[in-house]
């Protein structure tokens, strides 16, 4: 049982709608970007760890926007785990879900979001004591009818789907009843972020914060 491996997660993926998922180039646009999607109303950002200024800028956003409530995403093993947490980032987010990876949430104190794609790998993590998951990558895997089809069987699991989600889609995965939240990088687009774009992410955050109103 690693119940311990997501406490307090639950009131972090229920604070929105949607989760933007980050992959930052510069360490100093963490504070702009969380002041943005804050203003527009996401206040729970995932930091993706697959540039190096990911950590920077979890820390820097912790430090400065403390009613952000940061995240690290793409954290592939205990060592990315600790690094997240001594960062500042206050939940993990993996694409998938290995035993090591696992192990390592049972112990190190930072809730893990584990991904997960089909029943099989839903179960393995039922067995462990998970309560949310990562559906990812979502619209690959199956979208909403497969989701959908895991409530009745596996109705301990809540999902927050990810990857191929869009402002266009992702009200049919918000009202499925294992949905939680969704989590897309489409408010954060790369070139944006590097144009120091803070308006249009801000305007694009409130449209997402919006979705789960308008279902
Ligand atoms: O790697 C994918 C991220 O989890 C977000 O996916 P997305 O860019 O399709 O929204
Ligand atoms: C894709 C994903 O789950 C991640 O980067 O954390």
């Amino acid at each position: 049982m690693t119940a311990s491996a997501q406490a307090g997660l639950e009131p972090v993926l229920s604070r929105a709608a949607v989760i933007p998922v980050v992959v930052i180039d510069k360490a100093e646009d963490g504070v702009p970007l969380a002041r943005a999607l804050l203003a527009g109303g996401l206040p729970v950002i995932e930091i993706t760890l697959r540039t190096g200024a990911a950590l920077e800028a979890i820390r820097a956003i912790a430090n400065e926007v403390p009613e952000a409530v940061v995240g690290a995403g793409t954290v592939l093993d205990g060592a990315l785990l600790k690094a997240a947490k001594e960062a500042g980032a206050r939940f993990a987010v993996s694409p998938g879900a290995t035993p090591r990876l696992l192990d390592a949430a049972a112990s190190e104190g930072v809730p893990l979001l584990p991904g997960v794609g089909t029943a099989s790998e839903a179960m393995a993590l039922i067995e462990r004591g998970y309560r949310f998951a990562k559906f990812f990558p979502a619209e690959a895997s199956g979208g909403p009818a497969l989701l959908a089809s895991l409530a009745s069987p596996l109705p301990q699991l809540r999902f927050c789907p990810t990857g191929g989600i869009t402002h266009d889609n992702a009200a049919r995965y918000l009202k499925l009843p294992n949905v939680i939240c969704v989590g897309g990088s489409w408010m954060v687009n790369r070139a944006r972020i590097a144009e120091g774009d803070w308006a249009s992410i801000a305007a694009l955050a409130k449209a997402a914060a919006a979705l789960r109103v308008a279902g």
